[in-house]
């Protein structure tokens, strides 16, 4: 009889919105393919944003290595909210309460907080054309002309570039966020031949020195409720640019993360909730699953 295969332990959780499904790989060899992803995402029940799948400790990090996976089943370099929703089900777990994890863009080090929010320290921000990267030189990241096609719109055709470990494009629009139609020009303005790698597309409203609005259309993933980096890249963007000061509140549909870009070690810190909706089993080979 054919041996049945250990399933990985799966947590659905979500971070202000932002679909995420944690797959503990820890202790196991085998890896979470991107035709897993695949099957996972086109089940209702499971569809998601990003997958956090979390291997075994490797040097520099102690609490293990994350793989970042989109819904499209390509790989990311980072995810804000996910990190969150990775360390709420650790310090639920295990009870520790400061970590330090490894993705292919280097540490990560995050910190549960008395109140229950979750820090990420999600590093130094990357402002070099080559870095981003975009398709061609930059000498001014912050004011970037997009080239054709692009939207009538002028508020559509000038956006600021940032690295936070995977590429974001920010456009600065003076009304609602809402008001845009990013769902309609999102898949295309991702795929822009200024974007090599594709890139995450937000839309930012200033509302005050310390707040902004944001939507964003994710790379490999499309409209979601909320995105960590992206918050990020607009917070340092809209500070980079004299709209805002280093410390902001971000608001998303579900609710607000607060960035603060450090002066000290320039370092991008962002804090926001995790919440568990419910665990299950799957083959992350296969992506076959079972609800617990
Ligand atoms: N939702 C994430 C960002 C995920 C990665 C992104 N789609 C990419 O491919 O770069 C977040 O919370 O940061």
């Amino acid at each position: 009889m054919a041996k049945e295969k250990l399933l990985a332990r799966m947590e659905r959780m979500n971070g202000l919105g932002n679909k995420i499904l944690v797959i503990d790989m820890r202790g196991r060899k085998d890896k979470v393919t991107p035709e897993a992803a695949k099957r996972l995402n086109g089940d209702p029940e499971t569809a998601f944003d990003q997958i956090m799948a979390l291997y075994d400790p490797k040097k520099n990090a102690p609490d293990g290595w994350i793989d970042i996976l989109n819904s499209d089943g390509s790989m990311a370099q980072a995810c804000g909210n996910g990190t969150r929703c990775v360390v709420d089900y650790l310090s639920k777990k295990n009870g520790p309460t400061s970590f330090d994890f490894r993705t292919v863009a280097g540490a990560l080090h995050a910190e549960k907080l008395d109140d229950g929010l979750i820090s990420v320290d999600m590093g130094s921000p990357e402002f070099s054309w080559e870095k981003i990267p975009l398709a061609g030189p930059a000498a001014e990241t912050t004011h970037i002309g997009l080239s054709e096609p692009y939207e009538a719109d002028p508020a559509l055709q000038r956006f600021s570039a940032v690295s936070m470990g995977n590429p974001h494009a920010v456009f600065f629009v003076p009304r609602d966020v809402d008001s845009y139609g990013l769902e309609d020009f999102g898949p295309r303005y991702e795929r822009h031949p200024m974007f090599p790698e594709r890139a995450n597309i937000s839309l930012a409203q200033i509302t005050s020195p310390s707040s902004l609005s944001l939507k964003t259309f994710e790379r490999g993933a499309g409209l979601t409720l909320a995105c960590g980096s992206a918050a990020c890249a607009a917070a340092v963007a809209a500070a980079r640019t004299g709209r805002t000061g280093r410390s902001v509140d971000v608001y998303l549909p579900a609710g607000s993360l607060h960035i603060k870009w450090r002066k000290k070690n320039d370092h991008v810190i962002m804090t926001g909730p995790a919440e568990y909706e419910w665990s299950g089993r799957v083959d992350p080979e296969t992506g076959v699953w079972e609800r617990k």
